[in-house]
């Protein structure tokens, strides 16, 4: 039986690194149990700041833009989803482009 080898995604632990240079807008979508920190994830990254949320109903979508290491001038576009129970038939309609659902 022979070893596959496999490329790492992650350089030196950074993913950002593993990024392609070339690349417009990456979209990331965050899904997770209510109250998971997503929302408060995302103002983070967009506003640098802790800020008082809401439960998420429907989604969230923020665009950010990378300003460190050599992501920097990429943007993601940023979609957080409601993690409610009564929400979470809907994550199916974030996932289904990624060419892995
Ligand atoms: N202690 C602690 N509390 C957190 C952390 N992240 C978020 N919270 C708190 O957890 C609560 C829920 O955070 P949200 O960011 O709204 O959670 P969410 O995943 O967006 O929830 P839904 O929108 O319902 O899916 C808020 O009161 C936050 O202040 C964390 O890292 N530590
Ligand atoms: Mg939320």
């Amino acid at each position: 039986m022979g070893a596959t080898m496999v490329k790492p995604l992650v350089k030196n632990g950074n993913i950002l690194d593993a990024l392609p240079s070339q690349v417009a807008t990456l979209h990331v979508v965050m899904l997770g149990l209510d109250s998971a920190g997503k929302t408060t994830a995302l103002y983070r990254l967009k506003f640098d700041q802790y800020l008082n949320t809401v439960p998420t109903i429907g989604f969230n979508c923020e665009k950010v833009q990378c300003t460190l290491g050599k992501a920097k001038g990429v943007h993601f576009l940023v979609w957080d989803v409601g993690g409610q129970e009564k929400l979470r038939p809907l994550w199916r309609s974030y996932t289904r482009k990624n060419g892995r659902s």
